[in-house]
This record gives C-alpha cells, sequence and structure tokens, in this order.
C-alpha cells in the first residue's frame, strides 16, 4: 500500500495511484496535483521516496458532469488498472442547496460505482460517509440504515423544480436531519448498498476529522472545517461565547487515523471479500471519551502560551448550553465591541468590517451548535475487529489504535497547527504576539476604568443617594486608614 504523505516503505510495491481532480481557479489537474505535492505534507516521503510524484497520475474529472467529465482514455486506463477505489469527493458544506448537494454526494456517488462495475481488475471500493450519516439517530451501529426516502425518487423529483422550489421544501424533505450534507450522506450510503452488485465494499464513517496526532507528523491541518475556525477565532479573541454542552462528548478524529483505517479496510475488503458491505464506525467517543469542556479548556490554555498574531481581543471563549446566557455574551462580548470596533474604523478613514466578520462567524458557529450540544454512541466492532486482523507490524504502521490518544496533548498540537499551517504564522514571532495581547489587556483596563468613572460620576450628578453612598465609603475607607496608622504605630 502507498501511504501518501507519510512515506510508507512499501509505497514500492504500488504501481500508481489516480487522482480524480477536477480543473479549480485557472489550474489544471496536474498544476494542482503539483502544488499540492509541494506542501510540507509531503516532506518526509520525498525524502524518503523523491520520485514518488511519478506514481500520482492525475485524471482530470467533474463530478457535477455526465460520466463525471471522463475522457474515454482516462475511462480506459481506470477500468483496465485500478484495484481498490477510495471515494472520498463530495460537498461537505452544511449549507449546500439539495440539489447540488445531491448531485455531489449521491448521483456522482451511482456514477463511480457505474464505472467501477466495468472495473475488470477491482477488488474493493471503500466509500468515505460520515459517522453523522444517521445523526437522526442517538445510538448508530455499523449497518446501513433504511434512508430516509427512496434517493432514485428524490432525484427524478427534483429533476424538474426549480431551485427557489427545492429551497422551500428543503427543511421538510431533510426532517430530522440538520442539513443538506448529512443528508445527502445518509442517502450515498443507500445508494452503495443499492449499486454495488458483486463489489467487496466498504464503508468509513469518521466522526469530526481534525489535525493530525502522528503522522506524517503532529498537528497537521490545512483547512477552517469544523473544529478548526472555532479554535481560530477563539484563539483570535474574536469568538468569547459558543452554544456546545460541557459534557457532551467531542468525537474529534485524526485525520491520519482516518487514513490508516481506510488503508486498512481497502486491504481487508480486498483479501477477504465481505459478502456485504462492512460499515466501519471510525470515532472516538466510545474507546477514548474527551468533552467539548475539556476541549475548551486545552484551546484555550494553548492559545495563551502561544498567542496567535494580531489578536482582536485577547483569547477568553466559553462555551454554554443556555441559550438566554450565550445570547447575552453574544450581545456584550461579540456585538458592542464590533461595534465600538467599526465606530473606531469609520472615525479614523477606514472601512467598517467588524460587524461583517461577526455575522459570518455566527452563520458558521449556528450550523456547527446541532453537533456540540448532544452526545451519540457509536458502535466501533468493524473498527476493533480490524485492528485484530492486521499484524503486529501493520497495526504500528497504519495505526488507528486511538485508545493511544493523549488528548491534551493532541489538542495542543492541533491548536499550534492551526497557527502554523493554516494561518502560516512563524513561531519565533510569539514574543511579539504576547507582546501584542499584554497590550490589548492595558487598553482593556484603562477602557474599563475610563467606563467606571464615566457612570459614577454621571451617576453621583444624577442620585443623592448615590452620593450618600459615595461619602459614606470615602469615610469609611479612611476610618481604616486611620486605624492601621494607630494600630501601627502602637506596635512599633
Ligand atoms: C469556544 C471555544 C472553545 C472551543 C471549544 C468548543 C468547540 C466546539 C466546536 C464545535 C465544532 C463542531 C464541528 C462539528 C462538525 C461535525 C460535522 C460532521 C463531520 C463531517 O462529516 S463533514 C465536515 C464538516 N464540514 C464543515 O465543517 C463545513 C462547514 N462549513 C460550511 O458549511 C461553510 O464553510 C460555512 C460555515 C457555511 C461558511 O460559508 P460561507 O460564508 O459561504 O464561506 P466559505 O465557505 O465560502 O468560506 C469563505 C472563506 O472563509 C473561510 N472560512 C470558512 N469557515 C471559516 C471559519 N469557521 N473561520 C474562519 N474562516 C472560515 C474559508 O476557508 C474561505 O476562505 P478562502 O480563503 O478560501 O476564501
Ligand atoms: N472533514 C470532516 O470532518 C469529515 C469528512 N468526511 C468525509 O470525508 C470526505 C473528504 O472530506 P474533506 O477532506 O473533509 O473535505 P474536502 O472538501 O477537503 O474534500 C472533498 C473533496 O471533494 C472534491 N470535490 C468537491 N466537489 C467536486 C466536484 N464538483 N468535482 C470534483 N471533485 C469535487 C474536492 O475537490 P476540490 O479540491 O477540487 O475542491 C475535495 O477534494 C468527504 O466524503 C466527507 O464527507 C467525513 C466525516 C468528517
Amino acid at each position: 500500500m502507498l501511504k501518501v504523505g507519510a512515506g510508507c516503505v512499501c509505497s514500492s510495491h504500488v504501481k500508481a495511484v489516480y487522482l480524480l481532480i477536477r480543473t479549480k481557479q485557472g489550474q489544471s489537474s496536474q498544476q494542482r496535483i503539483h502544488t499540492m505535492l509541494q506542501s510540507k505534507l509531503f516532506d518526509r516521503l520525498r525524502d524518503e521516496t523523491p520520485d514518488f510524484h511519478r506514481k500520482i497520475i492525475p485524471v482530470s474529472s467533474e463530478l457535477t458532469q455526465p460520466g463525471l467529465a471522463l475522457s474515454d482514455e482516462d475511462v480506459q486506463t481506470l477500468t483496465q488498472h485500478v484495484h481498490i477505489i477510495f471515494h472520498c469527493a463530495a460537498t461537505i458544506r452544511f449549507d449546500e442547496p439539495l440539489k447540488h448537494a445531491l448531485q455531489l454526494n449521491v448521483i456522482a456517488t451511482h456514477q463511480l460505482l457505474s464505472l467501477a462495475q466495468q472495473m475488470q481488475q477491482l477488488h474493493a471500493f471503500i466509500h468515505i460517509s460520515t459517522a453523522y450519516a444517521n445523526c437522526n439517530r442517538r445510538h448508530i451501529d455499523e449497518v446501513i440504515y433504511p434512508p430516509p426516502v427512496e434517493p432514485s425518487k428524490l432525484i427524478h423529483s427534483l429533476e424538474w423544480m426549480d431551485d427557489a422550489i427545492v429551497r422551500d421544501i428543503t427543511p421538510k424533505l431533510i426532517g430530522d436531519w440538520p442539513n443538506t450534507y448529512t443528508y445527502t450522506k445518509a442517502l450515498a450510503e443507500c445508494v452503495v448498498q443499492q449499486e454495488s452488485g458483486n463489489l467487496n465494499v466498504g464503508i468509513i464513517r469518521p466522526s469530526i476529522v481534525g489535525a493530525s496526532w502522528q503522522e506524517p507528523f503532529p498537528g497537521w491541518i490545512d483547512n477552517f472545517n469544523g473544529p478548526s475556525g472555532v479554535f481560530i477565532a477563539a484563539g483570535k479573541g474574536i469568538l468569547r461565547t459558543m452554544r456546545a454542552s460541557n459534557d457532551a462528548v467531542a468525537d474529534l478524529i485524526p485525520v491520519d487515523v482516518v487514513i490508516n483505517l481506510t488503508l486498512a479496510a481497502g486491504w481487508y475488503t480486498a483479501v477477504h471479500r465481505p459478502k456485504s458491505a462492512l460499515v466501519y464506525n471510525c470515532t472516538t467517543g466510545g474507546i477514548n471519551p474527551f468533552h467539548w469542556g475539556e476541549i475548551e479548556h486545552h484551546v484555550m490554555s494553548t492559545f495563551k502560551r502561544n498567542p496567535l498574531e494580531q489578536a482582536f481581543r485577547r483569547p477568553n471563549a466559553n462555551i454554554t448550553s443556555n441559550y438566554l446566557i450565550n445570547q447575552y455574551w453574544i450581545l456584550v462580548s461579540h456585538k458592542f465591541p464590533a461595534l465600538l470596533y467599526d465606530l473606531f474604523l469609520r472615525l479614523s478613514g477606514q472601512k467598517p468590517q467588524m460587524m461583517r466578520i461577526f455575522n459570518r462567524l455566527h452563520k458558521a458557529i449556528g450550523l456547527l451548535e446541532y453537533f456540540s450540544s448532544q452526545d451519540w454512541e457509536w458502535n466501533s466492532d468493524n473498527m476493533n475487529m480490524l485492528m485484530n486482523q492486521l499484524s503486529t507490524e501493520d497495526r504500528k504502521m497504519f495505526n488507528f489504535d486511538v485508545r493511544q490518544l493523549n488528548w491534551p496533548e493532541y489538542i495542543e498540537n492541533y491548536c499550534i497547527g492551526t497557527k502554523k499551517y493554516v494561518l502560516n504564522e512563524d513561531m519565533a514571532d510569539i514574543p511579539a504576539a504576547r507582546q501584542h495581547l499584554r497590550k490589548l489587556r492595558n487598553i482593556r483596563y484603562t477602557f474599563n476604568t475610563v467606563l467606571l468613572v464615566f457612570i459614577w460620576r454621571v451617576f453621583i450628578a444624577r442620585s443623592q443617594m448615590a452620593r450618600n453612598i459615595w461619602y459614606f465609603v470615602v469615610s469609611l475607607c479612611f476610618k481604616f486608614l486611620s486605624y492601621f496608622r494607630a494600630s501601627s504605630t502602637l506596635t512599633n
């Protein structure tokens, strides 16, 4: 097997990895792969196998097009040479319009299965689903559940409807599912089951994919998805409050664990040819649970020790499951400072931007809260079974034993990973970032003092009772002072 990015010694046994990839932002598939392989992620592999890139063969493909927009020659090459398919392309946006999500996650999966049926040497078809495909259930077994609707019926019904009608009926259609993403992933599992025929199929269901744990190095992350954006917003001092349950299990799974399990499942499916599709819930909660409250603590502690550059405020975020408390803090800690900052920008002749940033943040957080406010229980028997099938050497090479995961260390590396690889900040600049936080603290002290004096002055000027309290407090202070002075003179 070839572990791209991990520098696996067995890579010499792999003849080629055909990577279906679309053209994007004016870059061809080849150019995109070339850029991707320059990443630091592949440094180790580049050292160990300098010409590994020769084995990565780009195949131009677009999920929204008939036949996945594959050329005839590419279809021929793929049908002749491919042994294992790993199908992970999808839209993962929670706000994707239903028609589009259906096209990318369901219809494209169907098309890939049709192509797989033509492959002469195919040993295994591995489909990447999500642990939340069945998030309408509290306990989730490693089975494919009946779909909320027959996928083909839905596809045909939506075909003739214009986008506005589909948008209006989407909440009714998705019912118990929180978004079109999880809903279409549930339908995709059903399509895999219905259309797999004689193929040997495995379905991997990762929970919330986070930064790498060990391979190729700890803390690798390159996007804002899932918790990463939340961590960054909290580290920048922008996010101060979020609805999440302290005691709910945070089912994060490191990306390298998902990759290792996926590769191992590819091997098992090809060699053991299970009669029906085997589902692997790739989760941590049932094996080595960690909670959102603990995550909050470790994220805050890491960013206080390793601050992000140019923070808006000092990092100090709290989670709460109480709607009203959250709304209160949104008003006091998000909207009020944003308003003040935008006022400052306007007065200094610049374009206000903070309120816009907060509105986008609230939209994103609003979409994530469903997942951070409740618990699920996933059965992971197949993950354990697979581990027991591996030799001692393979178990180390394709490690997905999350019992060994040390969460505080993992979260620290994750946060530092967002700093280094998502924000491209230099660790050498941490002293300057700390200095910036000290400046923010002084601004806050000054602001609070001015505000307090101002409020007090307004109050004293208007109320006799406030004046009386003020004189009483001042005279009390004087009395204490004279008492201490007198008693210290006596003891001397
Ligand atoms: C209180 C602090 C302490 C922390 C403790 C508590 C933490 C709780 C965290 C809870 C996290 C729970 C996460 C659960 C997720 C479970 C999901 C199930 C798992 C899966 O199967 S799939 C993967 C999940 N999918 C996603 O995460 C995608 C979600 N994203 C979206 O749907 C859209 O991006 C979104 C949020 C609707 C925004 O859309 P839009 O406004 O159109 O913006 P763009 O996507 O086009 O992005 C524009 C630009 O912004 C960057 N970006 C995106 N998100 C963020 C972000 N959160 N923060 C900062 N920046 C962000 C994006 O990269 C784009 O940048 P470009 O440079 O490319 O333009
Ligand atoms: N991230 C997570 O927390 C979890 C993810 N998953 C699953 O893992 C898989 C990978 O997700 P992840 O890596 O996080 O998400 P990404 O968005 O990074 O990956 C999705 C891939 O699909 C490709 N793709 C999307 N639209 C098209 C299209 N029209 N034509 C061709 N290719 C397309 C994207 O290509 P391009 O680079 O061109 O945009 C991208 O490479 C998905 O199936 C997802 O459901 C499951 C559980 C959790």
